[in-house]
């Protein structure tokens, strides 16, 4: 009941209370059957009345069946779309560097094809329950005052259903959940390796994976075929079950009313309207338990779908969490000469101050201990220092995409933090190490499909103009096939451009794997964006040093140090 509380089924609603009790309406048209058949001896009035009323009473039933069954599948779809608006919503916050992000292939499992089993589920299997609890137990009532034997063979055969269920209901859920899970991986598995289908063709490994895939697949049909084994086992033993009973009912009452069994009645003999009303009613007492075991496999696939939700929804880190307080300390800087620097007048406050900040992704391994840096409004500082020395990471924990372990970091004096991290990233300008291109035209690519005045004027900006008339409308490929590093980069920068109100670049690498012309216009271009406004970069870069008003050069002695500053 642990999902069913986690909101995936609300209260019982009117539909439900009105599909649950339908089955209702069969008692009524069968003792309306049986009146005829007690009056077929007199008056022809009786029944053409009793006729028509069966009639009226089925197509009330199949008007109120088909809008409770349509409102049910409409609230459930509903329903659906919560936990998938949830589950994107969860995706779109996670931290894109957080290790702990599910495959995105697995994702997709679980909000598209996982999904959908969540529909009927919650659907029907509760108005299904309902309808076993209520329907059975009028039918008992309304044959207890002609046999209690008949009742009490209901009654016996009646409990051997729901035992049955109980016993391979852990084990049909334990194969839905490998079933799911087998599905999951494989999809994360094959959207992996079709994003690195270029890599394995060139190392000549597509027959690896493909074989893997195979084996993959085969684990699939063979999970599937249990799954569909034990759902086809339990529905074929439920039906044998209630076919048994209903049979020994049809016994019972048949030799009852050839005055062959005498026992079992409230004196009486029993009249032929009598008999034949109880023996309408036996299949229909056996029916709701039918319905509900059709449904327990629902059920059990909608469970372990709403479980992997669980998971996704509550998996990974949140792009930032609510920081602790900030605390007032000396800041020293370290520049590139590695003679530690001061500010000592920043031109317009400081766009950013990290202080005592400690990170680490493995606590032994601190990438940050006790590090502090201001950088002035306006001011652009290069980070360098050798690979893995945490540039990077030091970008992403201003941006807010990491969370620091401890310390502050300020981006125009608003602390980094859950609560305002939408205000500050507004003000912050990024372009990663990797800018993704989309599968549309360069110019979409830029502009996200807003629109934006005098955007010529700003290709200018990064010496696109020629290039731009030529190829603004061209499509690029996924991931950006289409256009060379240098005019990627240069691209990139004109995104950057566009948002005017940014006023902190945080820049990442911008003329790696550049030739030194290519670099040089980027460095020209990054130089034009960033007037006015602050500029942190992480490079190798000398070109770009030289134009910058400080470098800092982090490396594990600058990085980490014993007690606070
Ligand atoms: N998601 C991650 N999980 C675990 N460790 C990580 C993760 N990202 C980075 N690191 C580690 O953090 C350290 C700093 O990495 P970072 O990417 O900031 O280096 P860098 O200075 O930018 O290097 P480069 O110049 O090669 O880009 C490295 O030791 C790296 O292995």
């Amino acid at each position: 009941m642990e999902n069913e509380r986690a909101g995936l089924q609300p209260r019982l609603t009117l539909s439900q209370i009105i599909f649950s009790l339908l089955p209702l309406f069969w008692i009524a048209e069968a003792a309306l059957l049986s009146l005829i058949v007690a009056k077929a001896d007199e008056a022809l009035s009786t029944i053409i009345i009793a006729g028509f009323s069966i009639i009226i009473l089925a197509a009330i039933k199949a008007c109120l069946g088909y809008y409770s069954e349509l409102d049910l599948f409409k609230n459930s779809r509903q329903n659906l779309n919560e936990w998938r608006k949830r589950g994107l919503a969860h995706l779109n916050f996670l931290s894109p560097l957080s290790k702990k992000r599910m495959p995105s292939g697995e994702a997709a499992n679980i909000l598209v094809d996982q999904g959908e089993t969540l529909v009927s589920w919650n659907a029907k299997y509760f108005p299904l329950m309902l309808r076993a609890a209520v329907v059975p137990l009028v039918i008992l009532c309304l044959i207890l005052p002609f046999s209690w034997l008949a009742c009490l063979l209901l009654f016996i055969t009646a409990p051997i259903i729901p035992l049955f269920w109980a016993i391979i209901g852990a084990k049909a859920q334990k194969a839905a959940k490998e079933q799911w899970q087998e599905m999951g991986e494989m999809n994360g598995y094959l959207l992996d390796r079709l994003r690195g289908i270029k890599t394995l063709r060139i190392l000549d490994a597509t027959f690896w994976s493909a074989k893997r895939l195979a084996r993959q697949s085969d684990d699939l049909i063979t999970r599937t075929m249990k799954v569909l084994r034990i759902a086809f086992l339990s529905s074929a033993v439920l039906e044998l079950f209630s076919a048994l009973g209903v049979a020994l009912m049809a016994v019972y009452i048949g030799f009852h009313l050839l005055g062959v069994i005498t026992i079992g009645f409230w004196g009486n003999k029993l009249s032929l309207a009598e008999g034949l009303f109880i023996l309408l009613l036996a299949p229909s007492f056996f029916e709701p338990l039918r319905e509900l075991a059709s449904v327990w496999h629902d059920r059990v696939a909608g469970k372990a779908a709403m479980e992997n939700f669980t998971k996704l929804v509550g998996k990974g880190e949140t792009i930032v969490h609510q920081s602790s307080d900030v605390r007032q300390s000396p800041i020293v800087q370290q520049s590139y000469d590695t003679k530690p620097k001061e500010i000592d007048s920043p031109k317009n406050g400081n766009a950013i101050e990290i202080e005592n900040l400690s990170f680490g992704f493995i606590p032994e391994k601190p990438v940050f201990k006790n590090f502090s840096l201001k950088i002035g409004g306006q001011e652009k500082v290069a980070l360098t220092g050798k690979s893995g020395a945490g540039k990077s990471v030091l970008l992403a924990l201003i941006a807010g995409l990491i969370e620091a372990d401890k310390g502050a970091i300020k981006v125009n004096g608003l602390t980094v933090n859950g609560a305002n991290i939408d205000e500050i990233r507004a003000k912050i300008g990024w372009m990663g190490a990797k800018p993704y291109w989309f599968d549309q035209s360069i110019l979409s690519n830029i502009t996200f499909n807003r629109k934006f005045d005098h955007i010529d004027d700003y290709l200018d900006l990064a010496n696109l103009k020629d290039f731009a008339n030529e190829r603004k409308y061209q499509r690029l490929g996924e991931g950006g096939t289409g256009v060379s590093g240098g005019e990627a980069a240069r691209l990139s920068l004109v995104r950057l451009a566009l948002e005017k109100d940014r006023n902190v670049l945080l820049i990442d690498e911008p003329t790696a794997h550049l030739d030194p012309e290519s670099a040089k216009i980027v460095i020209d271009a990054l130089v034009k964006i960033s007037e006015g406004n602050s500029l942190l970069v992480a490079t190798h870069d000398p070109e770009l040093f030289k134009r910058m008003d400080r470098v800092i050069e982090l490396s594990p002695e600058v990085n980490c140090q014993e007690s606070e500053r």
